[in-house]
């Protein structure tokens, strides 16, 4: 795989930072999550291709088990507010120089430095500050925040991971690492730099939810059907439009142009009584094969049987059965290969881990004895 031989210290954190270590894993990197000691149960759903070692890094011999870790390692990944890894004497200053050629990946909301950078936030918080939150919503109603999607994944263990790539690119040239500052809010107004790119062009003239693309347009947009769900309509293109015209049966000459904006509360009006006069899998069946841009809005249970889905194979299944989204993207020859593994134990892998890392079995003994470390009964064998 890709990122075969990288080895990834990444410090357990809420979502996004555990994002970037399973994309990071998914594609070949060994990646090992520091957990902290005391807390049995890790709510960490993206543990996915990973181990586990549990350190109590307020103890000095903790914090000497991570640097002894991070000599050893490509990247280390912390996912907490500026300054603290500084205070636990872990900064960049300091595993830099213990290993110059380390990716020093910090994955925050607001970056290391700005009035915010100390602040605690979530995902709404982050997307709020990009700008970018200002956007989403129905007209007339407030801002809505898709999940937490686009701060905390997209533009935050996403944006992340692209830049371990880079920068592990780049060290194949130069032989050195360096620190990655990962700002949420700046990801995630990257990954939306389209906004701010196509304003020119009057994409956002009008106000949140009646624009071309958010919600505005009845063209672009989502339509019950008769038996309660949904379709989903993006016949933008006037050669689109006018296939999803035929196929609702209605005749262009007979409805108001396109794209006459004061129109389209009419258009929508009509559009919604056609689409609710029939049950989402025949409007599936009479739009498929035409390029009028309509597809049904599948829930998540139903995703993996579309036959589309399921010929690319586009969902995976754990070994305990739990259906996930296959790693995108795909490459032809190195691709990823998902570890099957569904279940992961706070400090499951600790003395294999130490062990593999130099630890003789007299330093893991009395680390365990003395609560430096931990080790779930599972899995740890001296
Ligand atoms: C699943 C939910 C999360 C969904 C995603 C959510 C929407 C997000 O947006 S996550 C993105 C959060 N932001 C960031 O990641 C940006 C960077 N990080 C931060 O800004 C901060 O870390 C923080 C704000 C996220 C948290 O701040 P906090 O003060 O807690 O921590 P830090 O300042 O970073 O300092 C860390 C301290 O920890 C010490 N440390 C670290 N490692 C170790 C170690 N190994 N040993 C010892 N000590 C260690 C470190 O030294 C620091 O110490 P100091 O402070 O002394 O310096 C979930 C979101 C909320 C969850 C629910 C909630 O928690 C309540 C319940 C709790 C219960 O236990 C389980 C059920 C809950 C309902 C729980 C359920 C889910 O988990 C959530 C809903």
């Amino acid at each position: 795989m890709a990122l075969a031989g990288v080895r990834v210290i990444e410090l357990a954190g809420l979502a996004p930072a555990p994002f970037c270590g399973m994309v990071l894993a998914d594609f070949g990197a060994k990646v090992i999550r520091v957990d902290r000691t005391k807390v049995p149960v890790s709510l960490d759903t993206l543990h996915r291709g990973k181990r586990s070692v549990a350190v109590d890094l307020k103890t000095a011999e903790g914090r000497a088990l991570l640097r002894r870790l991070c000599v050893q390692s490509d990247v280390v990944l912390e996912p907490y507010r500026k300054g603290v890894m500084e205070k636990l004497g872990l900064g960049p200053q300091e595993l830099l120089t213990e290993n110059p050629r380390l990716i020093y990946a910090r994955l925050t909301g607001y970056g290391q430095n700005g009035s915010h950078a100390t602040a605690a936030g979530h995902d709404i918080n982050y997307l709020a500050m990009s700008g970018l939150l200002s956007r989403l919503g129905r007209s007339g109603e407030k801002p809505l925040a898709p999940l937490n999607l686009l701060a905390d994944f997209a533009g935050g263990g996403l944006t992340c991971a692209l830049g371990i790539v880079l920068a592990l690119l780049e060290r194949e040239k130069s032989g050195k690492g360096q620190v990655i500052d990962a700002s949420m809010v700046e990801g995630a107004a990257y990954a939306g730099s389209f906004v701010w790119k196509s304003g020119s062009i009057g994409m956002w003239d009008r106000g949140r939810g009646e624009n071309l693309l958010d919600g505005g347009a009845p063209f672009y947009d989502t339509y019950r059907t008769q038996d309660g769900k949904f379709m989903a309509v993006g016949a933008l293109e006037p050669q689109f439009y006018l296939q999803l015209l035929k196929v609702l049966e209605l005749d262009p000459r007979e409805l108001p142009p396109q794209m006459s904006f004061s129109d389209w509360p009419e258009l929508r009006r009509i559009f919604s009584a056609r689409f609710a006069s029939k049950p989402q899998a025949e409007w599936s069946r009479l739009f498929q094969g035409t390029d009028a841009c309509v597809t049904p809005v599948l829930s998540l249970d139903q995703v993996s049987s579309h036959p589309h889905n399921r010929e690319r194979g586009s969902f995976m299944k754990d070994s305990g059965g739990g259906e996930f989204p296959r790693p995108a993207p795909v490459l032809s020859r190195t691709p990823a290969r998902p570890s099957p593994a569904a279940h992961l134990t706070t400090g499951e892998h600790t003395v294999e881990v130490l062990q593999e890392f130099g630890f003789n079995s007299e330093e893991i003994e009395q680390m365990l004895a003395a609560g430096v470390v931990e080790a779930s009964t599972e899995r740890s064998k001296l």
